[in-house]
């Protein structure tokens, strides 16, 4: 039995990834939370003719800030007896903002969520897409630790889209005609220029024209950009998000049951992690996307492929820890010294 939960579940990100969830064969049990609009969501869901049972669990009316009893209840019915908890739950950028901006509405947000998680299940495994995921997850994991259940390895930053863009935007200079057949490690954080493709671990290896390579590189680091731009205020990145959040939590899921092999890179708290400290140490964070391997108990094991790295991507790496760094102590003291 295998139980899915997707906190955010009414919007942009959330009813995709909801679906694609419902259509999954390894999800037995799927709840969906929101402060609206559940119960539609799942309604509709539940025609679909797949394995999963569906259930929509809905804040009160004009709560959203999780004070009424009624949307406790929905959210301890949600996530009681969850693996996994998949959070796209937040406000999304606008044009003209940057993922920081968004730190003032949605650091609450995943706070309160977490604090949830910790009370009905502290077991499951936590993925997190709300932005800026450099700041959220540090504030997951504290609050985590607070509530004294903070396993390390169940705790991840959803940097999967990424990994998406970095395969897709080299497919269309390689002429690779799948590009997901493409290995290709992107690290740091998720945001402008914490987000570091490694071109040169690739695999199988590829020949990127040196004229060509700032280029594709302020590709992958500004791919959300380009997205926010054309939806013109409407949102940001939902449905390449909603196939990439799947896709992480697929492997989790895949990697839970025993499946050998699965890497993903995820940011994650290095210390907690096997091979991690070594990552920390070099990096000076605490906090790093790099290539994981994903077991029955999470995160297995941090590949570090950061001291394979060329000169060219040793100057992405260095500029990506400055602005980790600020980004990561920010979240650490939302919880540790939150605002009055
Ligand atoms: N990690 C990534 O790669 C990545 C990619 C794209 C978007 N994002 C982020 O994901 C988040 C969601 O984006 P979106 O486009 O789906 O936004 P959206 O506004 O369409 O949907 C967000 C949903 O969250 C819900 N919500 C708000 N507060 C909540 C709470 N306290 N509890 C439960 N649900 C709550 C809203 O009601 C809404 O349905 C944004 O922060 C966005 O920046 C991350
Ligand atoms: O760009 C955004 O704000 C959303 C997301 O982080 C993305 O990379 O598309």
């Amino acid at each position: 039995m295998v139980k899915a939960v997707v906190l955010g579940a009414a919007g942009g990100i959330g009813q995709p990834l909801s679906l694609l969830c419902k259509i999954s064969p390894l999800i037995d049990e799927l709840a969906l939370f929101d402060v609206v609009n559940t119960p539609g969501v799942a309604a509709d869901l539940s025609h679909i003719s797949s394995v999963a049972n569906i259930g929509g669990f809905v804040a009160a009316k004009g709560d959203f800030k999780g004070e009424k009893p009624e949307t406790e209840e929905a959210k301890k019915q949600a996530l009681t007896g969850a693996d996994v908890v998949i959070i796209p739950a937040g406000v999304p950028r606008k044009p003209g903002m940057t993922r920081d901006d968004l730190f003032k509405t949605n650091a609450g947000i995943v706070k309160d969520l977490i604090v949830a998680c910790a009370k009905y299940c502290p077991k499951a495994a936590i993925c997190v897409i709300s932005n800026p995921v450099n700041s959220t997850v540090p504030i997951a994991a504290e609050v985590l630790k607070e509530a004294g259940v903070f396993d390390p390895k169940k705790l991840f930053g959803v940097t999967t889209l990424d990994v998406v863009r970095a395969q897709t935007f080299v497919g269309e200079i390689t002429g690779e005609k799948d590009p997901r057949k493409l290995t290709i490690p992107v690290v740091g954080g998720h945001s402008g220029n914490t987000i570091v493709p490694m071109f040169s671990q690739a695999k199988p290896s590829v020949n990127i024209p040196a004229d060509k390579l700032d280029a594709l590189v302020n590709r992958v680091q500004f791919g959300g950009d380009e997205v926010v731009k054309a939806k013109d205020g409407a949102g940001s990145a939902t449905l390449s998000m909603a196939y990439a959040g799947f896709r992480f939590a697929e492997s989790l899921l895949k990697a839970a049951k025993g499946e050998k092999g699965i890497v993903e890179p995820t940011f994650v708290y290095l210390p907690g992690v096997e091979g991690g400290d070594a990552i920390a140490k070099a990096t000076g964070c605490e906090y790093f996307s790099v290539p994981v391997e994903l077991g029955p108990g999470g995160a297995e094991k941090a590949i570090n492929i950061l001291s394979s790295a060329n000169d060219y991507e040793k100057k992405l790496l260095d500029e990506a820890i400055k602005g980790l760094k600020t980004n990561i102590e920010a979240g650490v003291s939302f919880v540790k010294n939150p605002p009055k």
